[in-house]
């Protein structure tokens, strides 16, 4: 982990807050954490340099109707840049119950905050969050062949969450002291420490059109820009704010990540929001198509500030995408996977990669806070459900000694709104499965997910994991000595972040992974390879042959 600020001061302007005393010591830096010994990797002061070969198996069908395995090795040059930039989070949905909670649970890490609960005193942390909670196998230890485990923040220089500073917008004008009391999340123990701090927080206007969130959300939009359509004005705004933003906390750069309500699917239209020149003039017609988070997704890869996308909704129609490439801008998305289908996607993992033939899920829930309220309005539903469905299709799909092309099991999803459990949502799920000889295997599952609780250390990796990426660029080899080519940036559609996401966006044209396993697994090893090392592969043949 790069040292990070003592302490820095900054503004608690609207736009955003920075201040107080990071309590955390300094930590080593990554190249201190563990340094690579191999003539392929290279430390300077800027960068660390890799050649990393990656090795593939090409399979081809064979004549005689058997496939051809050939395996494949492509040389690549990683970069990655060294120095932790000072990185501002703007959140739209600010005021939210996530978006309270992070800023809360920031402050509290920053300031190593300790609060009174009925339990006991408890102390501030980063649980729920991979990149601040979870290790990475570094190696074997050379003398007990133990393994060696780092924690994974320590892989890459990364961006410490406790130097984020925090801005964003909301409809609902509430400071984040008041809003984190609507919310209903936090402890009052907590809640007293932070309140002054989180009362100077005051989220900036945003872009509201009403038919795109749930009607029982219009009492809340008391803090809107002119204007219910989109049009250029309200790109140029939140392109002048993302600056206003950076500038006034002396930023070097700055991450969007969406945590407000879910939207209704944007209709794709050929001529409207198809292709990248096309969405642009509908804004500038002020089409009613074009959503608020593809407004904000627009001036974000305007301004080449990484947007994000929690929530289950098309933001990134065909034309925001190709946009976002056009400007080798990044985006990733969908919809924070925290509760309730993270739990899916490992349970279906396991189950079908251990033969066994899931025919039925089915998954209900009811929650009562501001989410589920929206989410009780059907075409705000409808994207919810379709984010929670398809999380099981790459893991049906890969295993046809189960199933047949276009056999899958039956899925249901429901959510209901019941006011009373506020943010502790109720999971209730019954898995059932064919097993050995016409028997029966029944799982049922009681899971209650605080979900702001649950979301927020996601936001913290989708944020610190998108910076990242944006320090890390490759090139092809050169095999022959010749002239290499350019370092470039990873594809602008951020599928390294699957991990964190329900319906996670990939490039145009390649696979969508689910299963957890191998999400995480995506994750380290790229990471890994930044840094020369081999991807994990749990042979551990020191440990079977001798
Ligand atoms: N576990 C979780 O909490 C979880 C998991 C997955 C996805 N999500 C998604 O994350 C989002 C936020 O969840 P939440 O529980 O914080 O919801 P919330 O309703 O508490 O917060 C959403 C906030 O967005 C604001 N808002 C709505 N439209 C806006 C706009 N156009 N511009 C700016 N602000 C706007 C609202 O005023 C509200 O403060 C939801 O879309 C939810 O579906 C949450
Ligand atoms: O991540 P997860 O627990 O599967 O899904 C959650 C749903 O169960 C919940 O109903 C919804 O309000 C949250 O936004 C989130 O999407």
């Amino acid at each position: 982990m790069a040292p990070h600020a003592e302490e820095h001061t900054g503004s608690t302007n609207g736009a955003g807050y920075s201040s107080g005393h990071s309590t955390a010591a300094a930590t080593a830096a990554p190249q201190d954490a563990f340094t690579v010994h191999s003539p392929n990797v290279t430390y300077t002061d800027a960068d660390i340099k890799s050649k990393y070969t990656y090795r593939t198996t090409k399979v081809e069908a064979g004549a005689d109707g058997k496939y051809v395995a050939t395996p494949l090795e492509t040389a690549y040059d990683f970069k990655t840049e060294r120095k932790v930039p000072k990185t501002g989070m703007m959140l739209v949905g600010w005021g939210g119950n996530n978006g309270t909670t992070v800023t809360a649970g920031i402050i509290a890490n920053k300031r190593g905050l300790v609060w009174d609960t009925k339990e006991g005193c408890q102390e501030a942390n980063y649980y729920g969050s991979v990149v601040m909670g979870s290790t990475v196998k570094l190696g074997t230890d050379a003398k007990t062949h133990k393994d060696v485990n780092i924690p994974f923040s320590q892989v890459l220089p990364m961006v410490h969450p406790n130097d984020l500073v925090i801005g964003g917008w909301d409809i609902s004008k509430m400071n984040m002291a008041d809003a984190m009391d609507r919310a209903k999340v936090l402890e009052p123990t907590l809640k007293a420490q932070v309140q002054k701090e989180m009362s100077a927080m005051v989220p900036l206007p945003s872009v509201y059109y009403p038919d795109f969130i749930a009607a029982n959300q219009e009492d809340r939009a008391d803090n809107v820009l002119e204007g219910s359509k989109a049009c250029n004005a309200h790109v140029e705004k939140l392109r002048q704010d993302i600056r206003d933003f950076k500038t006034a906390n002396g930023l070097d750069k700055v991450i969007v990540m969406w945590t407000a309500n879910t939207e209704r699917y944007a209709s794709v239209i050929e001529g409207v929001n198809d292709t990248a020149d096309n969405i642009l003039k509908s804004i500038e017609q002020g089409h009613e198509e074009v959503s608020p988070s593809s407004v904000f997704a627009v001036a974000c890869i305007l301004e080449n500030a990484p947007f994000i996308n929690g929530s289950p909704q098309n933001t990134f129609v065909p034309g925001v995408m190709q946009l976002a490439e056009k400007h080798n801008a990044f985006i990733g998305g969908d919809d924070f996977k925290s509760g309730q289908t993270k739990m899916k996607s490992a349970l279906v993992d396991f189950l079908i990669s251990a033969g066994i033939k899931l025919t039925s899920i089915a998954s209900y829930n009811h929650l009562g806070n501001n989410d589920g309220k929206n989410l009780s309005s059907q075409k705000q539903f409808r994207s919810k459900e379709i984010s929670k469905s398809n999380v099981v299709d790459d893991m049906v799909e890969a295993n046809h000694v189960l199933y047949k092309e276009g056999e899958h099991p039956d899925h249901c999803v429901v959510i209901k709104y019941m006011p009373a459990v506020a943010d502790n949502k109720r999971a209730l799920d019954e898995y059932y499965a064919e097993i050995f000889l016409g028997g029966h295997q029944t799982i049922s599952l009681f899971n209650i997910c605080e979900d702001s609780l649950l979301a927020s250390p996601l936001i913290i990796d989708l944020v610190v994991l998108a910076e990242m990426m944006t320090r890390i660029q490759w090139k092809a080899a050169s095999t022959d000595g010749a002239a290499t080519t350019e370092y470039k940036n990873f594809h602008s559609v951020l599928s390294v972040l699957s991990y964190m996401l329900k319906a996670p966006m990939t490039p145009p044209g390649t696979p969508v992974v689910n299963a957890l396993a191998k999400q995480r697994a995506a994750l380290t090893n790229i990471f890994r390879a930044c840094v020369g090392l081999e991807p994990e592969s749990d042979m551990t043949l020191e440990h079977k042959l001798f």
